[in-house]
This record gives structure tokens, C-alpha cells and sequence, in this order.
């Protein structure tokens, strides 16, 4: 079943700003980037699949059902992680997340355990009776993934999680959401701004612009193989490139490698020869693949 169906969905704001228009996407579950510019609509979309927001028109169905009739249903299955800072700082992030829980219905003590469970998955077990107000940053993302998690839902949908973290920060908080989508099986979309980050934890993605569909497709069907081998060997990376060099290849020394571009058939077993008679370690041999960021500056330079 699909995760996310959006059909002709249009959202024009009383201002008169169309924030969202005509967009047909079709989500599998898995870890989805959903990513855009600031403005693009990423927020607006969160809204109306949590059935906050109602469409102007067009169709939209989150787990088989229609936010703008299911709403309740659809906030009971879905966790929401809000981009800005709404937390209590006089709360100590157990009691605050306890409290999440029983507005999802729990009762007090299953409430207080999710709670616990919450907020161990997220790293902040120790300090769960720490006021939040005296969390760092990274700390208060956490708490706020936690409340999202805490009601066991199937779907998590997190509105730019990174903000304001620094990149170890950044690092972490990404490691955590992946962790979240393959250890418990739920869904997750992941709301950016950065296309290079997300495009390293999801499955798929669902890129935005202008409220405009741009694309929507699984990262493998995303990236396509370059006409570049990348090598990596153990030792002897400036040994080896001397010797492509004098057998007539173009190599370029990389941080991810020797990159060297493909001469036809033949350089494959050129390299391969190569690393043989110099008796190189071989860790890696395989065409290079585009990042998906790259795709997209080339796609946007091409409009
Ligand atoms: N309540 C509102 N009333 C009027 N216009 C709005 C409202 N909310 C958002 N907009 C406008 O709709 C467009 C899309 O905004 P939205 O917040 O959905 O984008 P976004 O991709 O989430 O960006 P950001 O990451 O900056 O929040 C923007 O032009 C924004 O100014």
C-alpha cells in the first residue's frame, strides 16, 4: 500500500499565495526526503497530511486515509516533529513527554513508560529530568522527536530536524532517524532544505520547488553510473596513478580514490593489470555513480 498519495493537490493561502500547486506524488513506505528551498511548500504539505490544513483541492490520502475527514485517525497513526521550537523550558523532558502521550490517549502509566522508552531511543534517558529550557539544541531536537515517537506510530513526519544543529549534531540526529526507519519499521518523511543530506538516509525522495512537483523517485533510480572508475586501493595511490598515467589514462587523485576516466572497454582491464603487477591491495573498483545533489544542480542550471 502506498504510504502518501497526493492527487492535483492545490493549497492557495487567503493571502493569495499558492503554496502548493497540482502536486501528484506517490509515496512508498521507506525513509522519504521530502526537499525544497525555503518556501517550497514543505511545511504546507506537512500540515494538510496531518490534516491540519485542508486543501484547496485536489486529493490526498496518508496511510489509506483522508486527513481532511480521518484527521483523528490520521494523527493516531502519525508522529509530528514541528520545524520551530515550541517546547516548555520550565518542563523536565519526561514530564513533557508523558504528557504527549496521554494527549495521544494513553493512560498515565503506559503514558510515563512510552515516555521512558521515547526518550531512551532518542538518547536522553539520563537526562530526562533536566528541565528542557537548559538543553542544548541537538537536546531539544531529540525531545521533539521523542513526543513524535511516543505513541508508537506507524508513520513519523519530521519538519527539518537538523535545524540549527552543528554537523556533528547534524550527523547524529540523521544516524538517529535512520536508525528510527530500519530498526522499528516505521516510515519516516524527512522534511530539507539540504538535498546532500537527506539523500544520504533515505530510500526515497520527493523533491519540491515553488510548490511544484520537480521529481519523485527512489534514490537508486536517482542516481546514474558516471563514465569515471573510481579505485581505491590499500597503499601505492600515487604508484598506481603513475603507472595508469604512462599507460595513457587520465587519472585524478580524490579524496574517495584515484578517479580515472573511462577509455572504452579496455581501461577496466588496464587498471585491473595495473594494480596487479604493482601487487596493490584493492578495496574498491567500480564505475562512480552521480550524487543525487549533482542531478539536481544540473537539472536546476538546465531550466
Ligand atoms: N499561513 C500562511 N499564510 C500565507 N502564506 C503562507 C502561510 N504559510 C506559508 N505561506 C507561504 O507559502 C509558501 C510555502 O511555505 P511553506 O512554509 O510551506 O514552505 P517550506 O518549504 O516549508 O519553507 P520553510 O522551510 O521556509 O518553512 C511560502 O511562500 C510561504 O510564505
Amino acid at each position: 500500500m502506498s504510504l502518501i498519495t497526493t492527487q492535483l493537490l492545490t493549497k492557495r493561502y487567503p493571502n493569495g499565495v499558492t503554496a502548493l500547486s497540482e502536486l501528484t506524488v506517490d509515496v512508498e513506505p521507506g525513509v522519504v526526503g521530502l526537499v525544497g528551498a525555503n518556501g517550497a511548500g514543505k511545511s504546507t504539505l506537512i500540515k494538510i497530511l496531518l490534516g491540519l490544513l485542508p486543501p484547496t483541492s485536489g486529493g490526498v490520502r496518508v496511510l489509506g486515509l483522508d486527513p481532511a475527514t480521518d484527521g483523528e485517525q490520521v494523527r493516531a497513526r502519525v508522529g509530528y516533529m514541528p520545524e520551530h521550537d515550541c517546547l516548555p523550558p520550565d518542563l523536565v523532558a519526561a514530564e513533557f513527554v508523558t504528557h504527549m502521550a496521554r494527549v495521544s490517549g494513553l493512560p498515565r502509566t503506559a503514558a510515563r513508560e512510552r515516555a521512558s522508552e521515547a526518550l531512551r531511543h532518542v538518547g536522553l534517558y539520563e537526562e530526562r529530568y533536566r528541565q528542557i529550557g537548559g538543553y542544548s539544541t541537538g537536546m531539544k531536537q531529540r525531545v521533539k522527536l521523542a513526543q513524535a515517537l511516543v505513541h508508537d506510530p506507524d508513520l513519523l513526519l519530521l519538519d527539518e530536524p537538523t535545524n540549527g544543529l552543528d554537523p556533528a549534531g547534524r550527523d547524529a540526529m540523521l544516524a538517529l532517524v535512520m536508525r528510527i526507519g530500519t530498526e522499528f519499521g516505521i516510515s519516516v518523511v524527512v522534511c530539507s532544505h539540504l538535498l546532500g543530506e537527506v539523500e544520504r538516509i533515505c530510500d526515497s525522495l520527493v523533491a519540491i520547488d515553488g510548490g511544484r512537483l520537480l521529481r519523485s523517485d527512489r534514490i537508486s533510480a536517482m542516481t546514474t553510473a558516471t563514465d569515471v572508475l573510481a579505485v581505491e586501493v590499500g597503499e601505492g595511490t600515487q604508484e598506481l596513478a603513475a603507472r595508469l598515467a604512462a599507460l595513457g589514462l587520465r587519472p585524478e587523485i580524490d579524496p574517495r580514490g584515484l578517479m580515472v576516466p573511462l577509455g572504452g572497454e579496455g581501461t577496466y582491464d588496464v587498471v585491473l593489470g595495473a594494480i596487479a603487477d604493482l601487487d596493490l591491495p584493492l578495496h574498491r573498483l567500480d564505475q562512480r555513480r552521480h550524487r543525487v545533489a549533482e542531478l539536481f544542480r544540473t537539472e536546476a542550471a538546465n531550466v
